[in-house]
């Protein structure tokens, strides 16, 4: 086999081959890198590296092994050196260790737990198909909010999918993106929504957890929650706790089952726990001047961004709808949990965005919150204890920026709470107040109340919110409920009387019961102590229905005057709905008048049954034989029928009425009966007419045809109606006379006939002799129809001299 035949042209395959042969002497340029193997080399270098972090060495984020895509999105941020806080925990959160980091407020911890998070699942090489890597817990969805923000800002150049997963958004649309979302920042109770019912949802790759302000999250409020959660988690992942008020709670850490944690607390050592910026002050005023206080504060703060702390929900409603009501001159804005979560956000962004305004707010903005620009915190209402008052007060002063604090404390709870706060290293000076300064608002506010009904019923709710608040804090050495004349707080906030509190009545029965022989030590608490008593326990003991036991005590319960005037006030049960039960009167009530009859509220065998009883026993039974007693029922034209309660007819027949009604009925059928009469007549006389000329024209005929002469004018005969002679035409009217039975009416009845006959003779005659019909007065207009109809008296004379004359 000749090879060349098989391989033909050999001579060009080795010239393109010694082609070949001089390329590949030459330099071959180097293939571009992909960009997974430029990340594995870029990982590799920063692993390296980490065991080298100094921190102390550290003064800007590139000192740290981080990221090009982390440190070109810090720096795009602003951000370039690292806080304390972030330079102590950076690098061993990054060497992969469990963290407990606690830096005073406004210290920059967001940003130390967001920058290993970014590096971890940078290193592991996450992508969207991996699931859940990383997992931010936040007590408010506010705070969630704003580490989502900071987390997108910082984050930009990575190709992480991150989510926010709060309440109060469409759950569906993030249950189908659970699944592919890499960076999870959430509040609890969402969370494990998702973790119970979201589809292919799973925090198996779990990498990196935080808790975001950890102490709180791992209190008894999400406790449950959070056993739950902690219980879908893997074991093997890294943990970060950061708060400015740290845990260090054995039990805590071993829930989360930490391993070695490292706690990172870079202010352990300085002087003081709050901001070195901040400026922290108290006064002392009575409960009843507190909201005179509050309001002064506000007036004389207009060109400031004010942020007042207040105890609950419902006295952050209140005080925000009564102060904008009385126009102080500056934005007043309020947030609370029992908002929905479009109205938090709007007001959590507009009290952002404003330079000047007063917000109200419960502990929901007490932590976390970094809202820019925040010059004085004021805390209208004593904090639950020192970590609650940390994290108030670092709402202002933040990142080496000044800020002012203001806490108004009832003298009661002054000792106690001021020695805390001393113990705790806050340094805080009492400042004194000037009550010339100090506006009242009481009057100001009862005519609001007064005018407004949903204002004095938000009130309400207020206060009773405010003592059970009070009434349920741990720390009873600050807040003693006993120590609180609410009578004066409920004036102060424009009620007249302070509702009823159940539970407190409850709880002094109780302490009276334990302490039988010592003085009352509610005796001040005129609301309380006052309306309790033998009645009360009388007829608690009596009445099955608890409410109907409240009333009849507020109502009647009173051994003394002076009580007497709190129970006969209005009464509110303890959820706020039943809010005007009793009508105050402010009257002496006379001794032994609250009294209660306790046979009269449980037995009715033997009472006699009083006239009202018996009416209304009657109407009942009309009722259900579907007859209603004393109603009028008036006609109208162009109107629908109306029924018209008699005032004069309330109570049985009204015999002289019925009569009068019948005599009106009779009168007006017996116009009736005459106008049809009338009618009858004047068809009968039609008829009659009719008749007549029909025999005239039947003789003018016969006359014709007998003297042969033909009638070429033929009379036509109009007929008013079909009547059958025999039958009466008005037999169906009844007569009034029969059915009403009535002896005088007879008589004139009677007389009417009377009236009636004479002319019906007379006309009848009329009718007989062909009279003129002008005569009667009866058919006159009637006359003037049908007098075409019969013949002339010439035509008729003529007639009639024919006839003689032929016969
Ligand atoms: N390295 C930094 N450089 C400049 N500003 C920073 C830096 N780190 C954080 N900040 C700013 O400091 C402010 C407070 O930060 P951050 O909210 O993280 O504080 P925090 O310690 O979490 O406060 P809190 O305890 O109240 O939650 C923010 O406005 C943030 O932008």
């Amino acid at each position: 086999m000749d090879i060349r035949k098989l391989v033909p042209n050999t001579g060009r395959f080795n010239k393109k081959n010694d082609k070949f042969k001089k390329n590949k002497q030459k330099p071959v340029p180097e293939v571009k890198k992909k960009k997974w193997q430029l990340i594995d080399e870029e990982v590799a270098v920063l692993k390296t590296k980490y065991s080298e972090i100094n921190s102390s060495k550290v003064e800007k984020f590139t000192d740290f092994p981080l990221s090009k895509l982390t440190l070109d999105g810090l720096s795009a941020s602003k951000y370039s050196k690292p806080t304390d806080i972030q330079r102590e925990s950076i690098g061993l959160a990054l060497q992969g260790h469990d963290i407990l980091g606690a830096a005073k407020t406004g210290s920059g911890k967001t940003l130390a737990f967001l920058i290993p998070i970014l590096e971890h699942l940078y290193r592991e090489k996450w992508t969207p198909l991996d699931g859940m890597g990383a997992l931010i817990i936040s007590p408010t969805r506010e705070l969630a909010f704003q580490t989502f923000q900071v987390l997108k800002k910082i984050g930009t150049s990575h190709d992480f999918s991150a989510g926010l997963v709060i309440g109060g958004k469409h759950v569906r649309e993030e249950k189908e993106r659970m699944t592919t979302t890499n960076i999870v920042v959430c509040t609890p109770g969402r969370l494990l929504e998702h973790m119970e019912e979201t589809f292919n949802f799973t925090a198996d790759s779990l990498q990196i957890l935080v808790l975001d302000e950890a102490d709180r999250i791992l209190d008894l409020g999400f406790a449950e929650a959070m056993n739950a959660i902690i219980e879908n988690l893997p074991a093997s992942r890294q943990t970060l706790l950061f708060s400015a008020t740290q845990t260090k709670s054995v039990k805590d850490l071993a829930r989360l089952s930490l391993k070695d944690p490292m706690y990172v607390s870079v202010h352990e050592h300085a002087t003081h726990s709050t901001p070195a910026k901040l400026e922290q002050s108290y006064i002392v005023c009575e409960l009843h001047h507190k909201i005179n206080v509050l309001w002064s504060f506000v007036k004389n703060h207009l060109y400031s961004k004010v942020l007042v702390f207040i105890s609950c929900c419902k006295l952050v409603s209140y005080i925000h709808e009564a102060f904008r009501i009385l126009r102080p001159g500056q934005t007043i804005l309020a947030l609370h949990g029992g908002m929905n979560q479009i109205k938090r956000m709007e007001v959590y962004d507009m009290f952002c965005r404003k330079k000047h305004a007063v917000l109200f707010a419960t502990d929901i903005a007490a932590r976390g919150l970094d809202i820019p620009a925040v010059n004085w915190v004021v805390q209208m209402d004593c904090p639950e204890d020192v970590n609650t008052y940390i994290h108030r007060v670092g709402r202002t002063a933040r990142f080496e920026q000044n800020g002012e604090a203001l806490l108004i404390l009832l003298p009661s709870e002054e000792e106690a709470m001021v020695k805390q706060l001393i113990d705790r290293k806050i340094p805080i000076n009492q400042i004194k107040v000037n009550q010339q300064k100090i506006v009242n608002l009481k009057c100001k506010l009862e005519a609001n109340c007064a005018s407004c009904l949903e204002l004095k019923a938000m009130a309400q709710r207020a206060f009773k919110a405010y003592i059970k608040n009070i009434y349920l804090m741990k720390n009873k050495k600050v807040f003693d409920v006993t120590k609180l004349d609410t009578e004066l707080y409920a004036r102060s906030i424009g009620l007249a009387f302070p509702p009823r509190i159940r539970f407190l009545q409850k709880h002094n029965k109780q302490l009276a019961s334990q302490k039988p022989s010592d003085t009352d030590p509610y005796s001040k608490h005129k609301t309380f102590s006052d309306s309790e008593g033998e009645g009360e326990e009388q007829s608690e003991n009596e009445s099955s229905s608890e409410q109907t036991e409240d009333k009849m005590v507020c109502a009647y319960d009173s051994g003394n005057h002076s009580k007497s005037k709190a129970a006969l006030g209005f009464e509110v049960d303890d959820e706020g709905e039943q809010l005007f039960s009793v009508k105050h009167v402010d009257v002496d009530v006379p001794e032994g008048f609250g009294k209660i009859d306790v046979n009269m509220l449980t037995s009715t065998k033997n009472r006699t049954i009083t006239r009202e009883e018996e009416v209304k026993k009657k109407q009942k039974l009309a009722r259900k034989a579907n007859v209603s007693l004393n109603k009028k029922i008036v006609f109208e034209e162009g109107k629908e029928e109306s029924d018209e309660e008699d005032v004069d007819e309330k109570r049985g027949l009204n015999i002289e009425l019925a009569k009068k009604r019948m005599e009106e009925a009779d009168k007006s059928d017996k116009e009736l009966y005459r106008q049809l009469i009338k009618q009858r007549k004047r068809d009968e006389k039609i008829k009659l007419k009719e008749k007549k000329k029909a025999e005239l024209d039947e003789m003018r005929k016969r006359l014709a045809a007998e003297d042969g002469e033909e009638d070429e004018e033929v009379e036509v005969v109009f007929h008013k109606g079909d009547v059958d002679d025999d039958q009466d035409p008005l037999d169906f009217i009844p007569d009034p006379d029969q059915i009403y039975n009535n002896t005088d009416e007879e008589a004139s009845s009677e007389e009417e006939e009377e009236e009636e006959r004479p002319k019906t003779k007379k006309r009848k005659v009329e009718v007989e002799s062909e009279s003129d019909d002008d005569e009667d007065d009866d058919t006159g207009d009637e006359d003037e129809d049908v007098s075409g109809v019969g013949a002339s008296l010439p035509d008729d004379e003529e007639l009639a001299l024919r006839l003689l004359q032929k016969y």
